[in-house]
């Protein structure tokens, strides 16, 4: 047996080896608590100054829903908008709660690790724009197919489903340039990657001109009879003779069934009930036509009639016929597959190169290469040629002020983007069992970082030599690993607040506040702070970022130069002494501190962010 059968896997050119997977279904009932007020508007109103009591509704959203879908076949879900087609795709995938009737596979009940033979494409195709079509299907085969397998034998499937979805001429594109199809295909490719046994689609013809929708029907007609898979998808109108091609037609009305069959003969199951469609009309626009419900909300409707046609008993039962009692012989198998088919280790090594790949293209635009250039560049003609000098403390001072603002500001807003731009994709592809999300936050970090100091690398590498106040290598070397700190101290801020907060637009809120906040304390500003929050500047990067960096050019006696800036200061040799001259300069601590410093909030406000990122949850509908 080859390692991908051990693991339930089969390559994308050989049929299924077992026979396929009948995926049936029983009385699925689900329904979902709304909160309201009295007002009738979400949100708590008030009236009169008192708050409106805010009441709950059920909904059903789901009622009685029977089906099954059978190997080599596909089976066509559709039903007007809202019908409960994506609610119904969600609980046969496991992404969904139902709190009633039972899910088999091959008879036997559906369990966690079952779901892994199911692969789900769902409506948005998301991905890393950036990447190229080859690079999203490679890096998901490395992450999800068995480590037993070689390097080779992955790319060999990658190449058998570049071909089998028509994407070769496109594979090195990257997927932002992609047609609408061409994403979808990528979309069904990411999730043939394993050659799974069961493919659901929800609504794959969206957002497709109708040729593109054909050719990607046939194209699923085509994975289902070759390799012996169980397709569902569901399908808002198709054409009649599209309509006409599925195996298996599943029809919904307000979350019941009210056909499941062949399309054909749903035809006649009309022209029983004195509905049948008018000839050369499109069957699919007809079914439509009679579930669509009036303006007017008139209780006598076609649909209210099909709904009580429909025998979902009868359905039920012969679901209920299939079921096996006991466990089958997968079972032992099942209890040892691991829910990863990758280590941790395979996942952070595949997530950090691709992140880097990612990241690379997303950070390192001509635009960003330019913005650091050309604000190296003003800042060293407006710093040009500093002597270190009592007449120039001052313009020392603002030189590091500025720079460590920019740059730890910079990073800052840089990384508040990262999760929540990334959020959507990583819960899609952990729901497939992808990877662990503390691999992937390291991976993150990992390679952002290079990556994001290579700006302010360029920066101080032009504005310093131009500045020229300490021209020894040592101390611009040591300089630059300051700028570094303090750029990773204000990337691990942003990583916490994007990380913690789901919102955009409220974590940049809260982002700019706290950040202004911490600015402020960190001493330029406010002479005298107030004691009551004297202890928040000791959560200030900027603090540290600029004692350290002035620290490290300011460290030896200022000569004096009559301009009456430190005049306290100097004494009869001339010199204003150093330690001094950093109090003046509201500097504090020791270089060794607030290194120490930048290197604990780095280190605690990333251990903080992987917390928030592992509690916060997207808003997907359950
Ligand atoms: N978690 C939820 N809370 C409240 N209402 C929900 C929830 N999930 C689904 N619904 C409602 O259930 C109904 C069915 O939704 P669903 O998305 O399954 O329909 P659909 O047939 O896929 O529609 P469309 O074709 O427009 O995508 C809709 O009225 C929807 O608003």
């Amino acid at each position: 047996m080859s390692p991908q059968e051990e693991q339930g896997i089969e390559t994308i050119a050989s049929p299924s080896a077992n026979g396929g997977f009948h995926l049936r279904w029983s009385r699925i009932q689900k329904t979902v608590t709304i909160k309201d007020t009295a007002t009738g508007l979400s949100g708590r109103a008030s009236i009169g100054g008192t708050k409106a009591p805010e009441t709950t509704s059920k909904k059903t959203i789901l009622s009685n829903c029977s089906g099954a879908a059978a190997p080599g076949q596909v089976l066509a879900i559709m039903g007007p908008s809202g019908a409960g087609k994506t609610s119904l795709m969600n609980v046969l995938a496991g992404r969904g709660t139902y709190q009633g009737g039972s899910l088999t596979i091959n008879g036997h009940l559906m369990t966690k690790r079952r779901f892994k033979s199911i692969a789900y494409v769902k409506q948005a195709d998301i991905f890393f724009e950036h990447l190229t079509v080859a690079d999203q299907l490679s890096y998901t085969a490395m992450l999800r197919l068995p480590e037993s397998m070689t390097k080779a034998e992955k790319n060999q499937q990658v190449t058998a489903i570049l071909n089998a979805l028509r994407l070769t001429k496109v594979q090195h594109s990257p997927i932002m340039l992609c047609s609408g199809g061409e994403k979808k295909r990528v979309n069904i490719g990411t999730e043939l990657v394993t050659n799974p046994s069961i493919l659901l689609l929800d609504e794959p013809t969206s957002g497709l001109d109708s040729s593109s929708a054909v050719s990607l029907l046939q194209l699923l007609q085509s994975l289902s009879r070759e390799a012996n898979r169980t397709i569902v998808t569901s399908i808002h109108q198709p054409s009649s003779a599209v309509f006409r091609s599925f195996d298996r037609l599943l029809m919904m009305s307000d979350g019941k069934v009210v056909y499941f069959g062949s399309p054909v003969e749903s035809l006649d199951y009309l022209s029983r009930l004195d509905l049948a469609c008018p000839p050369g009309y499109n069957a699919a626009d007809h079914w439509m036509d009679l579930l669509v419900a009036p303006v007017d909300g008139s209780e006598d409707l076609v649909k209210y009639k099909l709904q009580d046609a429909w025998d979902a008993e009868a359905l039920a039962l012969e679901m209920d016929a299939a079921f096996v009692d006991g466990d089958d012989a997968s079972v032992s198998t099942e209890a040892r597959t691991p829910k990863y088919n990758t280590s941790w280790l395979t996942q952070y090594i595949v997530l950090t190169h691709r992140a880097m790949k990612n990241s690379r293209s997303a950070i390192f635009t001509p635009l960003n290469l330019i913005k650091s250039l050309a604000l190296g560049i003003v800042a060293g003609l407006l710093y040009f040629q500093l002597d270190y000098v009592e007449e120039n403390i001052n313009n020392i001072r603002s030189y590091y002020f500025f720079t460590m603002t920019f740059w730890v500001f910079d990073s800052m807003f840089g990384a508040l983007m990262a999760f929540p731009v990334e959020r959507a994709i990583v819960t899609q592809e952990r729901a497939a069992s992808s990877y662990h999300l503390s691999a992937y936050f390291m991976a993150k970090t990992t390679a952002d970082a290079p990556v994001r100091i290579c700006l302010p690398l360029l920066y101080m590498t032009v504005s310093y030599w131009m500045m020229a106040i300490r021209n020894d290598i040592v101390t611009f070397i040591a300089s630059i690993g300051c700028t570094l700190l303090s750029v990773m101290a204000g990337e691990a801020f942003g990583l916490l607040v994007g990380a913690s907060i789901l919102d955009l637009q409220h974590a940049i809120t809260t982002m700019t506040v706290s950040m202004l906040f911490l600015m402020l304390l960190g001493g330029f500003f406010v002479e005298n702070i107030p004691s009551f929050v004297e202890w928040a500047k000791y959560l200030s990067p900027f603090k540290y970022a600029f004692d350290s960096s002035l620290q490290l050019v300011v460290d030896r006696d200022l000569p004096c130069d009559d301009s009456g800036v430190l005049d306290e200061l100097c004494n009869a040799d001339g010199f204003a002494p150093v330690d001094e001259v950093l109090d003046f300069i509201g500097v504090q601590g020791s270089l060794g501190f607030n290194v120490g410093m930048l290197v604990v909030l780095i280190i605690c406000c990333r251990f903080l962010a992987y917390l928030g990122l592992r509690m916060t949850k997207t808003a997907d509908r359950a």
